[in-house]
Order: C-alpha cells, then structure tokens, then sequence
C-alpha cells in the first residue's frame, strides 16, 4: 500500500543544501565603491599594462559581465550579458582562463601566464596571484556549490588545484603542483598532494 501524499517523507535533501547557493542571477560581484572603467584602469596596471595577457582579458570581461550601470531592470542587462558571454568565450578558448561571472571577485588581481586556468569558486580575494594550469572547483559532482574561498593576498603557484569547500587563509603560499583538499590557516606555505602546511609566518602581534 502506497502511502497517501500527505503522510509521504520528505524528500531527501541535497547533499549541499548545507551551502548558500551559488551568485547567480542579479547579484553584482564587482567590488563596491569603484566604477568600471577605474576598476579596469586598475586592472590593467596589476598586469603591467599588458593589455594583451589573457589573464587581463578575463578579469575585465569578469568586470564588465557583472557591471550594473546603476539601473535595476534585467531588461536593460539583456544585451550587456550576451555580449559578455560571447566576448568571454572567445577569451576562453584563445586565452585559457575561465572566469565565471558568479565568482566574487576582488581588486587587483593578477593572473599569471594563461591556459588551462578554471576558477570556479566562491570568492577570489583582493592582491591575489594565481599562475597556468590553477584549478578552483568542486570535489565531487554531488556538491557543486562546494567550491572553495581564497582569501586576500594569496599566492597560488602553477599547476594548483583547490577543490571543495575550503578556505584558503588570506597571505598564504601554495606550492606549485599542490592539491588542496582542507582550509589553509591564513599566512601559511602550503605544498605537496594533498597540501600540508609546511610553514607560518604570523606577523608580530598575531595578525589578523
Ligand atoms: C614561468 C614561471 O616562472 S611561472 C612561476 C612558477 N612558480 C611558482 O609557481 C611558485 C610556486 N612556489 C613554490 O612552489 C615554492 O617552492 C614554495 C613557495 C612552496 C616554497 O618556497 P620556499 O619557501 O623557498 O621553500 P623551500 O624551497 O625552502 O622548501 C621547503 C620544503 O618544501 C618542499 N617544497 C617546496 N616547494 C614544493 C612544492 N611545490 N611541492 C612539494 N614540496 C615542495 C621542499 O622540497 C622543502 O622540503 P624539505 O624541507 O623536506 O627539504
């Protein structure tokens, strides 16, 4: 006998239901308080004013694809976004770097070199560097908005992978070739598969 509707369990839920979900829809991922061209302008300088670096490329198409123009309608977005989807897939496939609109993304960021670059996470920090061949993304297909946070000023050498929701502490080092499956305590050295942290350097006082 089957049971009627309303006596029916629950359904299961998701295994990332424990996640906020990811920043879709009209949420605006730019750092507050500076426009777009200043914020471009000073993109540019972060890459030495290399306008031709794919990884200059990404993170000013990544500026552009979440600019707001002040003005709520989605309606006036419509245009703005598919250009910015069509721009971006060509810097993805002639640059190498993919950079969704819906990673939060701070100022000053540098990307390194191009190619095979995926930065899918939930956040991306202010002064971080990150080189060729970095993977940020989700550990398991069952937990796709289990993606990782790299805090401010972090430097990710070449060939990283950081999967799953975890943190990278804000001045911390990741070797090169390390996979980082664990939160990295801020101004660590992290090396090696899976990344231990070989090294803290807390400033006097403690930091923060
Ligand atoms: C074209 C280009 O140049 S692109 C740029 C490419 N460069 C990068 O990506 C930079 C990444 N930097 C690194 O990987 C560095 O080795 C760092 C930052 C992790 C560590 O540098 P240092 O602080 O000088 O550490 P040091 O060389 O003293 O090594 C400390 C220990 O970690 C080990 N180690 C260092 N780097 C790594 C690594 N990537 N993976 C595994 N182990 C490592 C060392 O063998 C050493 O081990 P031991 O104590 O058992 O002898």
């Amino acid at each position: 006998m089957t049971a009627h509707p309303a006596n029916a369990a629950p359904p299961a839920p998701a295994p990332d239901d424990d996640l906020p979900p990811l920043n879709h829809g009209d949420g605006n991922q730019n750092p507050p308080g500076i426009g777009l061209l200043a914020l471009i302008r000073e993109d540019l300088r972060t890459h030495d004013g290399a306008w031709f670096e794919p990884g200059f490329w990404a993170v000013a198409l990544h500026r552009f694809g979440n600019w707001r123009m002040g003005v709520r309608p989605k309606l006036l977005r419509a245009p703005f976004s598919l250009l910015h989807r069509f721009l971006s897939a060509w810097a993805e496939l002639l640059g190498g770097v993919h950079l969704p609109y819906t990673v939060r993304l701070g100022r000053r960021v540098r990307i390194w070199h191009h190619g095979g670059i995926v930065l899918h996470a939930r956040s991306i920090g202010d002064d971080v560097h990150i080189r060729h061949c970095t993977t940020f993304g989700v550990a398991t297909r069952d937990r796709l908005r289990a993606i990782p946070i790299i805090e401010d000023r972090v430097d990710v050498g070449c060939g990283v992978c950081v999967l799953g929701d975890v943190t990278i502490g804000h001045d911390s080092l990741i070797g090169a070739n390390a996979v980082v499956v664990a939160d990295v305590p801020p101004y660590s050295t992290a090396v090696g598969i899976p990344a231990r942290v070989i090294r803290r350097a807390v400033p006097e006082g403690g930091g923060s």
